[in-house]
């Protein structure tokens, strides 16, 4: 730990030829100017130092209120400042007199240090470029927000335009592993991409180890929702900050290999079936609208209200909506107690919320540094390890497994998967049938509610699916939002090597449009209607390929007949200004009424 976390004060001469001070104590950075009349300093800037970019000592110079002996030398300091709900590149110089020049020169190294602890610096950035994702303003919002903010940190930059769909995976199939870190200035699709690039090449396991970072010119940018929160999906300088200090973190990768064709394709974020992909691919005419596009297509489906044909089998590994909920929520208190000071310097307020709880599971640890998650097949990986699949070699030093993704072939389920069948049509007693268990310790709008714990009863459970019952839409999700308004899997655990399954069934169209408000909260979760499952493997068929022909993965549409889907845990990397992805309310609630 340097000296500066504590205190250190740097005498500089102002751009206006006055006195100041550089002042630096508890995590932040103040540029004060002194007065010659014994009044308090007045505060210039004040900023956090985890905002700070730079600190140089450059060419020298001259000034009136210099000392006369020897020169001046020039002192840049580069941070992002907050301005209202957003950060502001704000690039000062002040000047040093000779005689405080050695004292600089430790204030400098001191300052970069603390500035980028454990983060290297003058970062090597592949910059990938959609000019027509989104709105079309990726091009200028890159060159007049990102790339400044990007090169006042030093960052080496290459920036590549993409000019055609699928070029952001040609391009990364074939770079050079030297970059540490791709962004991408688009949605998720370029993401999506992007991990394709990569997950294809022969030295996959080494390629996927360069992080990811977006920065959020497309239309929904879910990838940003999920790792800056609802509120800064679309913070560009918060992005940029996040492609310079960002801390890795390992998510998982599917493999979703479509018959007959034996296409494979790597997944992330989502696979869809039904209403979800018309609201999708039925609204890329609206593309001008934003994520707005969502919200109209969902209610279009709604109205429609339309089956689909389907035969589903999920190799579960849970399906408890209270345990799954519980387990996701220990992992965040035990991640809020052991980080108890949030990145900027602030104590996190949840600490003295669940200070004395004391739960346990088997998903923490007892040393409480770090989290080991549980793998689909009940063998636990640590979150250190980066999903690497490394051997001991022959003096029993570690090598890593620098190697392809294995080829996907396709699954073979068993008695012990569940399996949910669809006819599109559904008879009227079945339907009596489904809308009396969806009723049980519901409340009026549709959600579940009472019972222990953190106060759900949900009476959903594996068995209670009931053949016949229509699919409104089948998602399969990586990370808890899919877009700002709807965090469609709550208790998703990035890296958890699992799938979070959602097979929302058909019920009456005013019970759909109330699960609306909260969408974005996650409360549809508790909705019995809304089936949830944690899974290890699927495979999905499709029983009416003429009406309903295509299926999404990450938001593109493919030719549905059947796919296998099955994950690679801990394999790729995105980069995430808190190690983690955005902690939700729903994650903080640990005594939900
Ligand atoms: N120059 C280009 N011309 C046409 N299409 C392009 C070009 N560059 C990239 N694309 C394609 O644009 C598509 C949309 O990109 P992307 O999904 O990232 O943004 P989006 O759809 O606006 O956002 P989101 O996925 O978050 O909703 C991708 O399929 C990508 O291949």
């Amino acid at each position: 730990m340097t000296s500066l976390t504590r205190h250190q004060d740097l005498p500089v001469i102002l751009h206006n030829d006055k006195r100041g001070l550089l002042t630096v104590e508890d995590d932040r950075l103040d540029v004060l100017q002194l007065s010659r009349d014994g009044r308090p300093p007045k505060r210039l800037v004040s900023t956090p130092i985890r905002n700070f970019l730079l600190a140089k000592l450059t060419a020298s110079s001259t000034t009136k209120a210099g000392s006369g002996q020897g020169q001046n030398q020039r002192l840049d300091l580069h941070t992002l400042v907050g301005k209202g709900d957003t950060l502001k590149l704000t690039k000062l110089h002040v000047l040093v007199e000779p005689i405080n020049i050695p004292e600089a020169e430790e204030w400098c190294g001191n300052i970069m240090g603390l500035a980028y602890r454990g983060i290297k610096r003058n970062k090597k950035v592949l910059l990938l470029v959609n000019p027509v994702g989104g709105k079309g303003k990726g091009r200028s919002i890159v060159h007049d927000s990102v790339l400044p903010i990007l090169q006042s940190a030093e960052c080496q930059i290459d920036l590549r335009e993409t000019t055609h769909r699928l070029h952001a995976e040609e391009i990364t199939k074939s770079i050079e592993l030297d970059y540490d870190v791709i962004a991408t200035a688009s949605g998720d699709g370029l993401v999506y991409e992007v991990l394709n690039g990569l997950a294809s090449r022969s030295d996959a396991k080494k390629a996927l180890k360069i992080p990811i970072a977006p920065i959020p010119t497309g239309s929904a940018n879910a990838v940003c929702t999920n790792l800056f929160g609802v509120k800064d999906t679309f913070n560009i300088p918060l992005a940029a900050l996040n492609i310079i200090k960002g801390q890795t973190i390992p998510i998982d990768l599917c493999s979703v290999l479509l018959l007959p064709s034996q296409t494979r394709r790597f997944c992330f974020l989502s696979t869809a079936l039904g209403l979800m992909v018309d609201l999708d691919i039925g609204t890329e005419h609206l593309r001008w609208m934003g994520d707005s596009r969502f919200v109209y297509g969902f209610l279009r489906g709604i109205v429609s209200n339309k089956s689909i044909k389907v035969k589903i089998q999920l190799k579960v590994v849970e399906d408890d909506k209270i345990s799954m909920a519980r387990k996701a929520r220990d992992r965040v208190k035990q991640r809020i107690a052991r980080d108890d000071k949030v990145w900027g310097g602030g104590t996190d307020p949840l600490v003295n919320g669940v200070n004395g709880l004391n739960i346990k599971t088997s998903t923490t640890r007892d040393d409480g540094l770090r989290t080991p998650l549980p793998l689909s097949d009940g063998q636990v990986i640590d979150s250190t390890d980066g999903g690497d699949e490394g051997q001991g070699g022959e003096d029993g030093e570690y090598v890593p497994d620098h190697g392809p993704i294995p080829e996907a072939k396709p699954l073979e389920p068993d008695s012990t998967w569940v399996t949910i069948d669809s006819w599109g049509a559904v008879s009227k007693s079945t339907l009596k049938r489904s809308s009396i268990g969806s009723l049980r310790g519901r409340s009026a709008n549709g959600l579940v509610r009472s019972g222990a714990g953190d106060g759900h009863q949900v009476v959903a459970k594996k068995g209670d699916w009931i053949d016949g019952e229509g699919v409104l839409y089948f998602y399969a999700g990586m990370m808890p939002w899919v877009a700002r308004d709807l965090m469609q899997w709550p208790v998703s655990i990035s890296g958890d090597g699992l799938i979070d399954v959602v097979v929302q069934s058909i019920v009456p169209r005013m019970m759909m449009a109330n699960a609306i408000t909260g969408a974005e909260k996650g409360e549809a979760y508790w909705l019995e209607c809304q089936h949830y499952y944690k899974v290890s493997a699927l495979v999905v068929e499709n029983l009416d390929k003429e009406g309903q022909p295509i299926f999404t993965i990450d938001g593109e549409s493919f030719p549905w007949d059947t796919f296998h889907v099955e994950v690679h845990p801990r394999i790729a990397n995105l980069l995430s200004l808190n190690g983690d992805f955005y902690v939700s309310d729903f994650l903080r609630k640990h005594d939900e009424k």
